[in-house]
């Protein structure tokens, strides 16, 4: 028995700790089993949330082509101008042939400022890192010395810019411009929701949408575009200039030759100190006061007057403003194209009279400044403080003011004139830039921006016989600007100007600002004579002005927040091609909040959706003055909108004939919705492409598009407050 006894205890000794050994083994290996299930279905996840995604991931390889300036210069024939395809703000576009026979577009940006060099980097690094079928795609850049270039797919029927209005307009159907619209919402699709983090374009517009053999639309032109970081409430435009984007440059290890070559892209941030001209405009506009600086009456006449003289080239023109007198200002209004001629200002400003005086009797809504206007918010007091703020920076020395060298900046014309340009004097210039003690403004009445009209057939014939008169007129705008203006000035303002001035003075050592291109101010010495010869990298170097940092402070949305958008600049600076986007595209809390979020882009869509409907330029003017209520699209398609018993699809084409009209409607439609000017309230981008497939409704459209707007039963409302205040009183 005992011998029984002892196994048993003995079993009993070793299966206890072989028991626990083996529980532990099997309670570990489970432990381990779900740690890596664990592990391997978050594996799984990031992997699926990858696939649905692209990171915006600057160590990720870009497979740019390095090229030779040797190579481009081989594929198009030295530069050739008659490999011109295009210009735009920033640089020439050429068409090339590579050695393997493929064709090429190549962009030359303009000399070397902080701005093209800004959209360089933007373009290698977030296009060049974006492969889409809605994306013209970067191929390759070159950097040698001081030359920036650009190598994309070539687009064989250029841009939807010229496809809608350009010489050879191809008189695209119904059918394609639905396509395109659809293209260019898939590729906005693909930005915002397909990217991550997702991408925000910053300049959707119709030269900004190429088009393939078959018509496709692709979008370009990324110079303005940013990538937003996440957790952002949107992207802080402050932030992101080229200080920053810099940093972020180094900091994004960019493959090959890109990471070799990052110090001598990166231009010394402080090189050029940049005014935001927007933020200008929004601190003068956004004063409670600025309804009653509406001048409606003033502003139009002197415009028109302004206009009248001076009379120019129908697609372009040159002002080398000279002498304290002249209004810079009005070199930006935005229909000058339509206003050239002496008869038609006359015949205008009659016709403004004429509204006027039906404003007042019948109390019309169209009233003589509904375009200037439209939405009520009665902003024009930027005007006035522009015409104050560039009207103190004109250089006395600078007596004459003479516009005689208009010249045609067409596009294909414009290389050879811009080597002109560059070897003649201020005077001499025959550019669509105005110069203004050195400051040199970008007066784009070309026809190939995106604004200010130009239908000048009647306007032609009269053009050489007004020549003569062009500079006795001119002179007297010196003149017409001191009286009307100088002298309109509030002290208000005028103390607003000096503080400013005071400001600049203190912080920048003397400097005036300047324009660069049409896109940007800069801030340059003021005791250089520049005389118009400086290029906008020749300023002092500087950080950036406190404007931003000023007018960063206040709150998102002011009376100036529409400033930016085509509602304000289409009647007010819509000749300067852009700025922080491209004037009447721009949504209004572009310059209003600071933040560019996906909205903004939602907006510029709205804009572009209506531009391809209509086959209109978004500020349309045209000679006879029945079309003078149609000439702000935005506007007119609100009226239309809003007004009962009209019909929306006025706004298509005329040139189209047939058209589907249940998607034209629905275009429009969707376009009032993307136009609203509370970002929150624009649909997204996914919504939107669902709305175009038919996959979802069209949600209603907003109070504000209704038959009876809010802001006339708001201003009813307040006026019978007011009554009943007077009457308590
Ligand atoms: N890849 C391309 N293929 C064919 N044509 C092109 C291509 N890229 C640009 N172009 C032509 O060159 C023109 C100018 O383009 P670019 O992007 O330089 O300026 P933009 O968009 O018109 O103006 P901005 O730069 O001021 O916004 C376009 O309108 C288009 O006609």
């Amino acid at each position: 028995m005992p011998s029984r006894q002892f196994p048993s205890s003995s079993s009993n000794l070793f299966t206890k700790p072989k028991f626990l050994f083996i529980a532990l083994t099997i309670s570990a290996s489970v432990v381990i089993v779900f740690s890596i299930l664990y592990f391997l279905y978050h594996l799984w996840l990031s992997l699926v949330h990858r696939a649905k995604t692209i990171p915006y991931d600057a160590s990720a390889p870009l497979k740019l082509q390095r090229f030779s300036y040797k190579d481009l210069k081989l594929a198009t024939n030295g530069f050739d101008t008659a490999n011109v395809i295009g210009k735009g703000g920033s640089g020439t576009v050429f068409k090339g042939v590579l050695k393997d026979g493929k064709f090429i577009a190549i962009k030359c940006l303009d000399s070397l400022s902080l701005q093209s060099e800004r959209e360089f980097q933007n373009e290698l690094q977030i296009l060049g890192g974006l492969r889409s079928p809605f994306l013209v795609t970067l191929l390759g850049y070159c950097v040698e010395k001081n030359k920036r270039i650009l190598v994309y797919e070539y687009m064989p029927n250029a841009s939807l810019q010229e496809s809608l209005f350009g010489d050879e307009c191809f008189g695209l159907s119904w059918e394609r411009r639905f396509c395109v619209i659809m293209d260019v919402a898939r590729a906005l699709e693909f930005l915002h929701l397909g990217c991550d983090p997702p991408v925000i374009h910053g300049d959707i517009k119709p030269s900004n949408v190429l088009l393939d053999s078959e018509f496709r639309g692709k979008i370009s032109d990324f110079g303005l575009s940013r990538i937003k970081v996440e957790g952002e409430f949107g992207v802080d435009l402050f932030s992101q200039d080229l200080g920053k984007s810099q940093d972020l440059w180094k900091s994004q290890d960019l493959s090959g030759n890109l990471t070799v070559e990052t110090p001598v892209i990166g231009t010394p941030v402080e090189s050029v100190s940049e005014v935001d001209f927007a933020l200008a405009l929004q601190a003068s506009s956004s004063s409670k006061n600025s309804r009653t600086c509406l001048n409606g009456k003033a502003l139009n006449l002197n415009s028109l007057n302004y206009n009248a003289n001076i009379v120019g080239e129908s697609e372009s023109r040159s002002l080398d403003v000279k002498g304290k007198e002249v209004s810079s200002f009005d070199m930006f209004v935005p229909y000058d194209d339509e206003f050239c001629s002496n008869d038609y200002s006359k015949d205008l400003a009659v016709n403004n009279a004429c509204l006027v005086d039906d404003e007042k009797e019948n109390g019309k809504k169209w009233g003589k400044d509904w375009w200037w206007r439209q939405d009520g918010s009665g902003e024009l007091c930027s005007k006035d403080y522009v015409k104050e703020w560039i009207g103190s920076q004109i250089c006395p020395s600078n007596a004459d003011w003479d516009d005689d060298g208009i010249a045609n900046t067409k596009n294909m014309n414009s290389i050879q004139e811009k080597s002109e340009l560059e070897n003649s004097s201020p005077i001499d210039k025959g550019n669509n830039d105005a110069i203004v003690n050195g400051t040199r403004l970008h007066v784009s009445a070309t026809e190939d921006t995106d604004n200010g009209v130009v239908d000048m057939k009647e306007v032609n014939g009269k053009k050489n016989q007004k020549k003569k008169k062009k500079m006795k007129k001119n002179r007297k705008m010196q003149e017409w600007w001191k009286e009307e203006h100088l002298d309109e000035l509030s002290k208000k303002k005028r103390n607003k100007l000096r503080s400013l001035e005071t400001k600049w003075k203190k912080g920048l050592k003397l400097k005036v600002p300047r324009f660069g291109l049409g896109r940007r101010f800069y801030l340059c010495e003021s005791d250089k004579n520049y005389g118009g010869e400086e290029g906008p990298n020749e300023c002092e170097q500087n950080g950036e002005f406190s404007f931003r940092r000023g007018w960063r402070k206040k709150s998102s949305r002011s009376m100036g927040s529409d400033m930016w958008s085509g509602d304000l600049f289409s009647r007010e600076l819509s000749s300067t091609t852009s700025m922080r986007g491209t004037l009447c595209y721009v949504a209004p809390e572009y310059g209003g909040c600071g933040f560019l979020m996906e909205k903004a882009d939602i907006y510029s869509f709205g804009v572009l959706m209506l531009v391809i409907v209509s086959g209109r330029r978004p500020l349309h003017v045209l000679a006879s003055p029945m079309k003078l209520e149609k000439a702000n699209l935005i506007s007119w398609c609100r009226h239309l909108a809003q007004a009962s018993g009209s019909n929306i699809l006025e706004l298509v084409d005329e040139k189209l004939r047939d058209y589907n009209k249940e998607q034209a409607s629905l275009c429009i439609n969707l376009a009032l919705i993307c136009l609203q000017k509370i970002p929150e309230l624009r649909p997204d981008i996914g919504d939107i492409v669902k709305i175009l497939k038919g996959e979802m409704e069209l949600p209603p459209l907003p109070f504000e598009f209704s038959p009876s707007p809010p802001s006339r039963l708001y201003s009813r409302s307040r006026s019978r407050r007011k009554q009943k205040g007077n009457a308590e009183v």
